[in-house]
């Protein structure tokens, strides 16, 4: 099976809450919610396809220096492997502002959980919690 990297960052604001985005109505496993990143193109670091995601979701600008490396998510899906690190930002330019049609929401650590995520995301929940 085709293993698919796929950059991910816990955007985390002054008051310790993290940026989760809601898939929209029409791509797979719309109506989830995920932190913000994608797939990591030919060429690219996942800093930087990471950095050129978030430009392009959410209309934001960071730098590697700011990309703290924080765990992973390694998960079977029916038609792919993903390989997913999490990266924490504490620091960015800009207000994130949805430009895909996606929902944001800010989430207190303590409610991360209450939020349905996709299957590769629910082991990194407890691990960003207890980090925060
Ligand atoms: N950005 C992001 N992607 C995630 C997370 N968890 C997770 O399983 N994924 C999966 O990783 C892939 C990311 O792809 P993408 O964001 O670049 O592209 P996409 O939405 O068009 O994906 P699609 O081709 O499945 O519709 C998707 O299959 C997505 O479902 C997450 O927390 N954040």
């Amino acid at each position: 099976m085709k293993t698919v990297l796929v950059s991910a960052v816990a955007l985390i604001d002054a008051d310790g809450r993290v940026l989760l985005a809601q898939r929209p109505a029409g791509k797979s496993m719309a109506g989830l919610w995920e932190f913000p990143g994608g797939k990591v193109e030919q060429g690219e670091t996942p800093e930087q396809a990471l950095i050129r995601e978030l430009q392009e979701e959410l209309g934001i600008n960071t730098w590697q220096s700011c990309l703290a490396p924080l765990t992973f998510a390694s998960h079977s899906y029916d038609d792919f492997h993903l390989l997913m690190p999490l990266f924490a930002c504490r620091k960015w330019e800009g207000i994130p502002t949805p430009q895909e049609g996606q929902t944001l929401e800010w989430a207190r650590p303590n409610a991360l959980k209450n939020y349905p995520m996709p299957p590769a995301d629910i082991p990194l929940i407890p691990i960003l919690r207890d980090w925060l």
